[in-house]
């Protein structure tokens, strides 16, 4: 009978060589030296909640469900483990990790290249969702490696041209196990699943615990543990939500006062709801001389990874980006939920693995929605984006399990963060015609989602009533600016950034290979320039300061730059040093930045 751990229940081994009784380090847990080399290397002080209860089941050959929240180091809980065995191993064995992006494989990849810096001539990893010929996947894949990542559709088609061989598979993942299905990847993992070796050891990791993952887990697990790590257990840290109610135009007016007068302070990752607002943002953006730069299903993926590569080495600070086709609705809420966008509902009966490794018929139920560009494409899932202070919804998304991802860029190992909402309510919405449809229409329906899904959590989600009065002040400017935002600047912007993308993508390839010296000139934050250029408007005239003046408002306490919880207030060693001499000052949530800016009730 399958058994369901409380992770309270798993024995977690106690402290022996460099922690306290009781304590759980990573030494205590076993791993390879040259692992533990690599781990201090990272300066990672301690395993995360997950990592302590997941990497002892995992070594002693359990197959393991776990779910944690977003930014919990679950990556390291799975392949740390992996690595382990492999460097131990008696026969040869392989792994695959199956992921649901491709840029979730590029980092995935970079992470068993971290944790294997001293054992690199032992374990050969391959990446396959590289874009390379088939001759060049197959002299990779030709002396067998020990790890292979993969998105669902390129290991079954690697499979079944047999470019892969399972022969020696002892272990396989599935990371981020409740989006997978939703991104269409249905038929590839029962195609996987019919074909895969029978005992080997599975990991099924989750920020959240869905149908999907069910389904996925009587497809993949024989006996699972099933971990499921409160909040509560995740040390520290956590994001500071708050919504903004406002109309269409006063986001945009909200925006220009929040980076005009930098009450952000730290890098920000601002979500919309199509790429056609990617580019009016990053235009209207551009009129007050804000770079920023654009992440979206468009653009080539070599220069999506590379856009994420250099914000966080903190090359940028601003990221706009739309996650359009991650839009998943709610699972448990799909049935008042008509009026949303249409999803495909699948229902097949699948082959299942039970217990005993035999193939049990059960039914496969769930939703999929079909994908316009890149189907491989992620960004509110799993991308370990690096100390954001805040998530800024600029259009809200359409179900609280975008929300729960999106917010989770923010506040990740143990940090703090902020995620800002800015919600049309029904009233605003008439009096303001909106430029996006589908972000204002079930703003409030959503938020009231939201608000319920985060209060389960025992999460509160507050208000952040700007005083509107003071903010006013900056319309006339706003508007300015926006005139010259027109279609066809955003038009010709957008076409502008792909034909750049595109040639930048190819050199990537070809060239940054051998010169990754040279990736600093390739810069994606440029500006773009289709819009009327308007110098004046790049510097903020005092007269429009708010009377306390703008330097209350860009005190030294403004920011709000996740630290660590636990660490006096200083970040993590391996992020400090790292802000190129900006200024940045790391300060905790405390110093709400915003709050400066004289928070009032809405009249
Ligand atoms: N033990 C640790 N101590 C400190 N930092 C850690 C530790 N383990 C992982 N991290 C860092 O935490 C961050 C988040 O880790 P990771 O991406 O694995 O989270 P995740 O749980 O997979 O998140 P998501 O659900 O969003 O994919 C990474 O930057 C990673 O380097």
């Amino acid at each position: 009978m399958k058994r369901k751990l409380d992770a309270n229940d798993v024995p977690v081994p106690t402290g022996n060589i460099d922690g306290q009784k009781g304590e759980v380090t990573f030494t205590s847990l076993g791993l390879d030296p040259r692992l533990l080399q690599a781990i201090a290397k990272q300066s990672f002080p301690a395993p995360t909640p997950v990592q302590a209860k997941a990497i002892p089941l995992a070594l002693d050959g359990r197959d393991v469900l776990a779910r944690a929240k977003t930014g919990s180091g679950k990556t390291a809980a799975y392949i740390l483990p992996i690595l382990h065995s492999i460097l131990k191993r008696k026969l040869f064995i392989s792994a695959l990790i199956l992921v649901p992006t491709r840029e979730l494989a590029e980092q995935v990849n970079k992470v068993v290249e971290l944790f294997t810096a001293f054992c690199a001539k032992d374990i050969r990893a391959v990446n396959l969702t590289q874009r390379v010929s088939e001759a060049v996947q197959r002299t990779l894949l030709a002396d067998s490696p020990d790890i292979v990542i993969a998105t669902p559709a390129r290991a079954a088609s690697s499979l079944d041209t047999s470019l892969v061989s399972l022969e020696n598979l002892s272990h396989m993942v599935i990371d981020e196990a409740d989006l997978v299905l939703s991104y269409g990847y249905d038929s590839d993992l029962q195609n996987v699943a019919k074909i895969l070796p029978k005992g080997i050891q599975t990991m099924l990791m989750s920020a959240t615990l869905t149908t999907e993952v069910e389904t996925l887990k009587g497809l993949f697990c024989r006996n699972p543990v099933v971990l499921e790590l409160e909040e509560a257990e995740d040390e520290g840290g956590g994001v500071s939500q708050y919504v903004v109610k406002c109309a269409e135009d006063e986001k945009f007016l909200l925006l220009y006062v929040i980076f005009k007068l930098k009450l952000i302070k730290g890098k920000c990752i601002i979500f919309v709801a199509d790429v056609d607002r990617c580019y009016r943002l990053k235009l209207y953006l551009e009129q007050f001389g804000t770079k920023s730069c654009i992440l979206n299903s468009e653009l080539p993926v070599n220069s999506r990874i590379h856009v994420v590569e250099e914000f966080n080495k903190n090359v940028y600070d601003i990221i706009i980006a739309s996650d359009e086709h991650e839009v998943l609705g709610d699972e448990e809420e799909s049935k008042d939920q008509g009026d949303e966008e249409p999803s495909r509902v699948v229902e097949e009966m699948s082959k299942s693995r039970d217990a005993s490794g035999e193939q049990s018929q059960q039914p496969l139920k769930k939703k999929r929605k079909t994908t316009k560009k890149d189907k491989d494409y992620g960004v509110s899932r799993g991308i370990d984006f690096k100390d954001v202070a805040c998530v800024l919804n600029f259009d809200l998304p359409t179900s609280s399990k975008s929300y729960t991802h999106r917010i989770g860029r923010t506040a990740r190992a143990g940090q703090t963060g902020m995620a800002l909402s800015f919600v049309v309510p029904a009233e605003l919405h008439q009096k303001h015609k909106p430029t996006s449809i589908e972000s204002t229409v079930h703003d409030e329906k959503v938020l009231a989602k939201i608000v319920k899904h985060q209060a389960k959590k025992g999460k509160d989600v507050k208000p952040y009533n700007f005083d509107m009065k003071q903010v006013e002040a900056f319309r006339y400017r706003m508007g300015d600016a926006l005139r010259a935002v027109t279609r066809i600047a955003i038009r010709e912007a957008r076409t502008r950034e792909l034909r750049q993308e595109l040639m930048k993508s190819e050199k990537l390839k070809r060239h940054f290979e051998e010169n990754p010296g040279d990736l600093h000139h390739l810069r994606h934050d440029g500006e773009l320039r289709p819009a009327r250029v308007q110098s004046h408007l790049k510097h903020v005239p005092e007269y429009l300061l708010p009377k306390e003046g703008k330097k209350s408002i860009t005190s030294s306490e403004i920011g709000f730059i996740g630290k660590k919880i636990g660490e006096n207030g200083t970040r993590k060693a391996r992020f400090a040093g790292k802000s190129k001499g900006r200024g940045k000052k790391l300060v905790g949530r405390k110093s709400d930045p915003l709050k400066t800016f004289k928070a009032k009730s809405r009249k």
